[in-house]
């Protein structure tokens, strides 16, 4: 599988991962955009968020509960913080095996650019 995520699930290109499990990865994203910036993908790969089907709705749901942990963990659930999933070209989608930024530690505008 010639995806970059898929080959860091393989440990085929290194990363700075803050969290696995079974169906969940996550690791810090390359190129920060908040002092906390983490992507949470799943194992399964999944290319955007017009190819989830019936079968990865509680895959999608463990993006979301993996993003509340993380963000407890690192103190910033209270204050509040950003999760942001891109779809394809228009919506910023440069990686094709979906994810949900976490981004926290600032405050954020609305709406997004
Ligand atoms: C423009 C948003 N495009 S995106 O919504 O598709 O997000 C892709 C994200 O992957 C990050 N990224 C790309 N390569 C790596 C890598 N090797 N390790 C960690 N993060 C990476 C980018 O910085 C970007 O925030």
């Amino acid at each position: 599988m010639d995806c970059l995520f898929c080959k860091i699930i393989n440990r085929e290109i290194p990363a700075d991962i803050v969290y696995e499990d079974d169906h969940v990865l996550a690791f810090n994203d390359i190129g920060p955009q908040a002092p906390t910036h983490q992507l949470i993908i799943p194992k399964k790969h999944i290319a955007t968020l017009n190819d989830i089907d019936e079968a990865d709705i509680a895959t999608v749901g463990r993006l979301q509960f993996t993003a509340a942990k993380l963000a407890r963990e690192q103190g910033f659930a209270e204050d509040g913080y950003r999760v942001v999933m891109n779809c394809n070209e228009m919506g910023g989608q440069t990686v094709y095996h979906i994810h949900m930024h976490l981004l926290g530690g600032r405050a954020f505008t609305w709406p997004a650019g």
